[in-house]
Formats: C-alpha cells, structure tokens, sequence
C-alpha cells in the first residue's frame, strides 16, 4: 500500500460531491481502499473518505478505536464503505468533538444523530444494512458528509 496525500481545506476536490462506485471489484478500486486503510492509519484517524485523498468517489473507511477524546469508542476492524447512504437517522443529536485530516488544529463540537442506519457495498460486493449508534455513528456521519463536499466546520452551530 502506498501513503496518500491528504487534501487540505480550501482544495476544491473538498467542496464537491463524489461519484458513486460503479464496479466494486475494478483492481484500482481495490488498491485505493488499501491505500486509503494506510493513509489513515498512518493519520492515526478513525476515519478518511476518498475526496479526502483527491480521488472524487463515493468510498469511506470507518475505523474507531479508543482515543483521549473518546476513551469508551469500541475498537473495530477498519471497515470499508462503497456507495454509502443513511436511510435513516435518529432525530435525538448529541454533541461530541470532532476533528478532521482536511482541517488540521481544529477541534470543535459538532451535533450529529445519535443513532442511524446505512446500507453499502463492502469492498467485495456484498450489499449490507447495519445499524450504528455513538460515536460510531459520528464518524459514518462526518465521512457521509465529504462525499457531499460538506466539512465538519460547516456543521458547527
Ligand atoms: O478527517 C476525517 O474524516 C477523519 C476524522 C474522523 C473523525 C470524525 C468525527 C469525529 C472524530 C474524528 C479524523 O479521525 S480526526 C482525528 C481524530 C481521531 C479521534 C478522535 C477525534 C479526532
Ligand atoms: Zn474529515
């Protein structure tokens, strides 16, 4: 796997919204999950989506562990998401820091769902409706909002 460069706020890749997979299985859509896996590893984030790392598609990783901010996050296999979409969020919000590979030294609270459903395609095609609540949730959330061009910092009321 190679370590990719993070797009910074202010490059426009940030600001548009990511096309959807088309063929889950195409060897570049393999590669880039992997290289996205080790970027964000080596970011020590919990979470990147591909705009994130200049590539305009509908593809996130969700990989929460426990963390200062977030000491009881449960720690989980980095999980792949293609073509993600909420079909459902709680109307209950909390509020919860977050921060962002795209906004370094920012740290602000961001409202969010508290619980919501999202149905993808794994990295192997599967199609799969899960349920997440917490600060899992979030992270779906805060990486669901750059395929849509959107930046925590627009979230903050
Ligand atoms: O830039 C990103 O999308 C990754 C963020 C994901 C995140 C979303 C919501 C709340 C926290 C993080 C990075 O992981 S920022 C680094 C980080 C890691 C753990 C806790 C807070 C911030
Ligand atoms: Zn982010």
């Amino acid at each position: 796997s190679r370590l990719l460069p993070i797009a910074q706020q202010g490059e426009i890749i940030l600001q548009q919204a990511a096309h959807a997979v088309v063929d889950v299985h195409a060897p570049a859509i393999q590669t880039l999950i992997d290289d996205m896996l080790a970027t964000l590893l080596a970011a020590n984030g919990v979470g990147i989506a591909a705009p994130q790392v200049f590539v305009p598609l509908r593809i996130i990783i969700v990989a929460s562990r426990p963390n200062p901010r977030y000491p009881d996050a449960p720690l989980m296999q980095p999980l792949a998401m293609l073509n993600p979409e909420i079909c459902w969020q709680s109307t209950d919000t909390y509020s919860g820091w977050e921060g962002c590979l795209s906004v370094p030294d920012a740290r602000a609270p961001v409202n969010r769902a508290n619980r919501l459903q999202v149905r993808y395609l794994t990295r192997e095609g599967e199609r799969m409706e899960a349920d997440y609540a917490g600060f899992v949730a979030r992270i779906i959330q805060h990486e669901c909002d750059h395929l849509d061009g959107i930046l925590f910092p627009e979230r903050v009321e």
